[in-house]
């Protein structure tokens, strides 16, 4: 199954989703433009009819809630404006339409003898989108690992005067300041129409995977980035393992022809992504941690046989190193592409498959080894307990440099990423989820940490205005293009400015609020709010069966 479109219009209004089915916001109507002036004359119907507006994509792949429109919203939808890729062959670069999806770009610029350096690891979105939340791949070389840094030039649509045709095209080149806002720009500027990114002539990569033990990551993961082009390191921290991603470029003339077909997002079976679901669940109510971590054990194996879905001849991994071009080497993504009615991305929302939280944290380079050590500290209480994490890609470091955009990193910066499991009901309570809650609270608030746009629970979100060093500029920028805030919606303002939600019970179990409160956890399942075990100050729902809500006295 090809993944759904996330909007699903009917004769009452539309609804859209994202790719896990986590959210359904309502909109109004939903437009599909194909040419840029289709694009413009979508946003002056909004203006002109005092509505809203909301960009969403082919896939909407995001977890927060920044696509979700606020009533009356007309959801303008890239899915077909995707035709346009004009390769610039001496200039080395290319503009694409808005909607031109990751995959297709990537293809078109290899045949041409280019390559695009960097891009997000999973492939199913759209240009415009993953710029727009400063999406990356991994790179401290050159322009670096995020993909907005290599935006030399962007076209973007912004609400207008009556007299202007209440909307205009703003062709914005690289010296313009306003460039630097809309690069990374949430989808609350404006419209972008079109994308011009910096090419480099085609080149080959050799990657080898060391699976090894995981002591002094954080005395060694800067020299690693410095002496790999594309290094990353992936730590499983209830196995003790560190696995280092050695990977360079290497020249054209090299042999090999392999594919990076990423474990993580190949077709899979619906039965075995039900199945895993399944186990999870019941690992969860039997609150079986043995179990837990006997699936983490021969899943990391299973990942180091099969080399993480590296394939030397396109077909099975045969040995390192694996070589090959750039475009089949960077991303992936080959559940998007099944059209078998029992395959399917493992978190496809129309199956009974994965669903987990991604908590995703951008520290400066310098600042990283200190959150491993307090991350190994609270490990070493009880590894156990760090199983869950593992069940899917442990703790994923990887590299990005200091950028020009305002929501970009002020400094070269290291992005981490875990994901963990998620209770279909929100209510429910999770085994360890205090671990996760004060691994979270670690990198936000003790390491002061920066949550990555598309990923993320609200709470990751706190206090983020004063984390963006030039975060008053976007907001000018912002007032200038959309004086009226057409682009904005209750729940991208929620994310923009890290709104303290007001506090309810359960609240903490969604990663909604920190609790003050046992009710903000699940008292009456045994989650009472506690302190953190190596974070003190942290606030987490943790389960002691023993003690009522009385004894463990809700703390400030
Ligand atoms: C399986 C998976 C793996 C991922 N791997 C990575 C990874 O390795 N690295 C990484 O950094 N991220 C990763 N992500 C996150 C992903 O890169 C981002 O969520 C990205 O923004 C999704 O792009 P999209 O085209 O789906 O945009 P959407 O999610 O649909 O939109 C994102 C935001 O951009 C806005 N927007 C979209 N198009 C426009 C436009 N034309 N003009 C103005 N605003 C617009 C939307 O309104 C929304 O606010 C992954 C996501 C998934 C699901
Ligand atoms: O789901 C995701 O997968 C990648 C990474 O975790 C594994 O490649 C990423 O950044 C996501 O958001």
């Amino acid at each position: 199954k090809i993944p759904q479109s996330p909007v699903e219009c009917t004769v009452s209004g539309c609804t859209l989703s994202n790719a896990y089915g986590a959210w359904g916001c309502s909109a109004l109507n939903a437009t599909y433009p194909t040419t840029e002036e289709q694009l413009r004359s979508a946003v002056s119907y909004a203006v002109r009819n005092n509505l809203k507006a909301k960009v969403v994509t082919r896939f909407s792949h995001t977890i927060p809630k920044l696509a979700c429109p606020q009533d009356p919203t007309l959801l303008i939808s890239t899915e077909n404006y995707d035709s346009g890729i004009q390769i610039d062959a001496v200039n080395s670069a290319v503009t694409v339409d808005a909607g031109v999806g990751l995959r297709r770009l990537i293809d078109a610029v290899e045949d041409a003898g280019f390559s695009l350096a960097a891009a997000p690891y999973w492939e199913g979105v759209s240009v415009a989108g993953l710029i727009s939340t400063g999406a990356h791949g991994s790179s401290w070389w050159g322009r670096g690992g995020a993909v907005h840094d290599y935006v030399v030039g962007l076209s973007v649509v912004v609400p207008a005067s009556e007299s202007e045709g209440y909307a205009k095209v703003l062709r914005l080149e690289s010296r313009d300041p306003l460039l630097s806002a809309a690069k990374v720009s949430l989808g609350v500027l404006g419209a972008i129409s079109k994308v011009k990114l910096s090419l480099e002539h085609r080149f080959k990569r050799s990657i080898t995977y060391n699976f090894t033990e995981d002591n002094g990551i954080e005395d060694v993961y800067i020299d690693h980035a410095k002496q790999y082009e594309f290094a990353d390191i992936t730590w499983y921290p209830s196995r003790h393992t560190a696995v280092y991603r050695y990977d360079s470029r290497v020249p054209l003339n090299a042999s090999g022809n392999g594919l990076n077909d990423f474990i993580g997002f190949q077709n899979n079976p619906i039965l075995v992504s039900e199945a895993v679901r399944g186990s999870e669940k019941l690992f969860e109510t039997k609150r079986d941690t043995n179990g837990k971590c006997l699936t983490a054990a021969t899943t990391l194996a299973f990942k180091k046989l099969v080399a993480n879905g590296l394939k030397n001849n396109g077909n099975i991994f045969t040995g390192y190193p694996v070589v090959g071009f750039q475009g089949k080497m960077q991303t992936s993504g080959s559940c998007l592409y099944s059209t078998r009615i029992d395959t399917s991305c493992s978190w496809d929302p129309r199956i009974k498959g994965l669903f987990f939280y991604e908590t995703t944290a951008i520290f400066p380079a310098s600042k990283v080894g200190d959150f491993i050590r307090d991350v190994r500290k609270l490990r070493d209480l009880n590894p156990q307990n760090f199983c869950g994490v593992d069940n899917y890609n442990g703790l994923l470091f990887r590299f990005i440099k200091a950028s020009s955009a305002y929501l970009g990193q002020p400094e070269d910066s290291v992005v981490v990423d875990f994901n963990y499991y998620r209770a279909n009901d929100p209510s429910d309570p999770r085994l360890n989820q205090d671990v996760w809650e004060e691994v979270e609270q670690l990198a936000f608030f003790k390491h002061g940490a920066k949550p990555h746009w598309a990923k993320n629970r609200n709470v990751a979100f706190l206090g983020v205005q004063q984390k963006y060093p030039k975060f008053n500029m976007f907001l000018s920028a912002k007032h200038k293009l959309d004086p009226q805030n057409v682009f904005s919606s209750k729940w991208s303002d929620d994310i923009l400015f890290g709104k303290e939600l007001e506090k309810f019970d359960g609240c903490a179990l969604d990663g909604l609020c920190i609790c003050t409160e046992d009710r903000h956890c699940s008292p009456q399942k045994g989650y009472y709010c506690s302190h953190g075990l190596v974070y003190k100050e942290a606030r987490v729902c943790r389960y002691s069966p023993s003690s009522t809500s009385s004894s463990s006295s809700s703390i400030g």
